[in-house]
């Protein structure tokens, strides 16, 4: 089932256009990562589905109810906006004002606990005022978790935050996606991305101008792959022949004495290519593969 589907939505301001008309559909329990420069319009794109903006046109359901409607209120988690934090208070009592404001009370006990999954746990009773900006964040995470809603939407998680804490918090939204949830998140870091989202989505001038799979996203990007082979020493009789094959097997082909390395159209290719050094005796130890990473598709677009 599909959790989030958009139809067609729009968002302009006066007369510019800021998001172009979004189809989208995010299924049940993915880590969906949205990315884009400054200004694409991510932002924009998320305050229209958890309510904070109104479409201009186009249509969108949250959990199978259209949207925007106040009964999914419970079921979806946002982090709060930095101009909703409340400074004078401490971290436990400004998550339970935020949830008695939005009609969900919690407990202290809750509270606690949800502070201790960001990561939060020494620090409170400490105002929200004294909380650096990588605090800041973690307890906007903590308030976006806390009424374990389904399908929860994450900008920008772990900007400003050291490593450690960003691994805790990776591991916080793989925890979430292991117990069912659905994430939606926005982030800069694209290793991040990377090694967490299961679909990407690239989004350009309010357009979303590719989506899917790190494996789609490659394959579209790059139709080709950079093959490395670490091997034992290949038999003078056998040499010739080898290279002569190796050649038309790809581009770009390197040797040395035990290493051979060449540019190929798919993954297929590496399978044959094993076969021929197998057939004249070269045992291969190691491949190396080197893919396009995220960033480097990114910079394409
Ligand atoms: N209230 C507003 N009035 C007019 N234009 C706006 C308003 N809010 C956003 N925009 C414009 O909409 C475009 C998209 O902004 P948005 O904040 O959605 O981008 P973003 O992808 O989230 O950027 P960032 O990565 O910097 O957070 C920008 O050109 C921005 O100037």
């Amino acid at each position: 089932m599909n959790v989030i589907e958009t139809k067609n939505l729009k968002k302009s301001y006066g007369a510019t256009p800021v998001i172009h008309g979004i189809d989208l559909a995010v299924e049940r329990g993915e880590i969906f990562g949205f990315l884009g420069r400054n200004g694409a319009g991510k932002s924009t794109f998320i305050n229209m589905l958890t309510g904070i903006i109104r479409p201009t046109s186009g249509c969108f359901s949250l959990l199978g109810v259209e949207g925007p409607n106040q009964r999914l209120k419970k079921h979806i988690g946002v982090m709060p906006d930095y101009s909703s934090f409340y400074n004078s208070m401490n971290a436990i009592k400004h998550l339970k004002f935020l949830s008695a404001l939005s009609g969900m009370p919690v407990s202290t006990a809750q509270c606690k606990a949800v502070l201790k999954m960001v990561g939060l746990e020494q620090d409170l009773s400490k105002k929200v005022g004294k909380f650096s900006f990588g605090m800041k964040k973690k307890l906007g995470i903590a308030q976006a978790i806390i009424h374990e809603p389904e399908l929860i939407f994450l900008d920008e998680p772990t900007s400003g935050m050291d490593a450690e804490s960003a691994l805790q918090i990776h591991q916080l939204i793989r925890d979430l996606q292991a117990s069912g949830k659905t994430v939606f998140m926005t982030s800069h870091n694209l290793f991040e991305v990377e090694k967490l989202c299961s679909t990407i989505a690239i989004m350009k001038e309010g357009a979303i101008v590719k989506k899917g799979s790190m494996e789609e996203l490659r394959s579209y990007y790059r139709s080709t792959l950079e093959v490395k082979f670490k091997h034992s020493a290949i038999p003078e009789s056998e040499a010739e022949n080898l290279y002569d094959w190796l050649e038309t097997a790809g581009s770009d082909l390197k040797t040395t004495a035990s290493s051979s390395s060449l540019t190929v159209g798919n993954e297929r290719k590496i399978a044959e290519i094993i076969r021929a050094f197998t057939k004249c005796q070269v045992d291969v130890f190691r491949v190396e593969v080197n893919e396009p990473s995220l960033e480097e598709m990114f910079l394409e677009e």
